[in-house]
């Protein structure tokens, strides 16, 4: 479908401060969270509502408006996905959570595949994968090959950087997709590496650099 970049201020302002060389584990983990969280926001705009009755403080029956039956799967890649995590569940905190393991091989780029458990009723629910990083795309795709394989057909992606490469192809590979993503930087370089980027999202959050 496409790609959203979300240019609010606080999201811009957070990334800003993340690509800081100095920055602590703590920092990075609290900013990870809050554009997990900002970037939630602006991908459930589109969620539709309902009109439903209760009863107010004084008695009244009055009207007031629900989400309408959206069931969502939140999926973290391991690791670094775990990093955004808490900042998604915030806002959706029904949210069933899948979890696919994958990292890349560091010569190959290519995604290996560890673990993976999903949520009942896949075919029923909006995916929101979450992956700081969209490199080359090849752990994106893995993804959402498996998410399509357990039957999912709505799935919107929130990535805190992307590289052109990497969005060229996800968006090839699964055109129904959506991206939201607070920035889509320059390029990769020769290891893979998004510039300007984060360096490695994973060892950040996790402190083991
Ligand atoms: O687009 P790609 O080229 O596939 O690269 C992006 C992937 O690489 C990083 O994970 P990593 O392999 O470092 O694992 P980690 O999260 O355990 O650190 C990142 O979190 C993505 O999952
Ligand atoms: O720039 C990158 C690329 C892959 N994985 C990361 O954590 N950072
Ligand atoms: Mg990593």
């Amino acid at each position: 479908m496409a790609l959203h970049v979300i240019r609010h201020p606080l999201v811009q302002h957070k990334l800003g401060l993340m690509r800081d060389q100095a920055i602590s584990t703590k920092s990075f983990r609290e900013l990870a969270n809050e554009l997990g969280n900002l970037l939630t926001y602006e991908a459930t705009k589109d969620f539709e509502l309902e009109p439903t009755r209760m009863t107010s403080w004084n008695g009244d029956s009055i009207q007031v408006e629900r989400i309408k039956g959206k069931k969502v799967t939140v999926v973290p890649i391991l690791r670094a996905g775990i990093g955004m995590l808490d900042g998604v569940l915030n806002l959706i905190p029904s949210a069933k959570v899948s979890v696919v393991g994958l990292y890349r091989d560091e010569e190959t780029l290519e995604p290996v595949s560890y673990f993976e458990k999903f949520a009942g009723s896949m075919d029923e629910r909006l995916a929101l994968v979450l992956d700081p990083m969209l490199a080359t795309g090849g752990s994106m795709i893995a993804t959402l090959d498996l998410l399509k394989k357990e039957g999912c057909t709505r799935i919107r992606v929130l990535v805190l950087v992307a590289a052109p490469e990497g969005v060229a192809k996800v968006l090839d590979a699964h055109p129904d997709v959506d991206i939201y993503t607070a920035s889509q930087d320059d390029r990769l370089n020769e290891h893979g590496y998004i510039l300007p980027g984060l360096g490695d999202a994973g060892d950040k959050i996790f402190g083991t650099r």
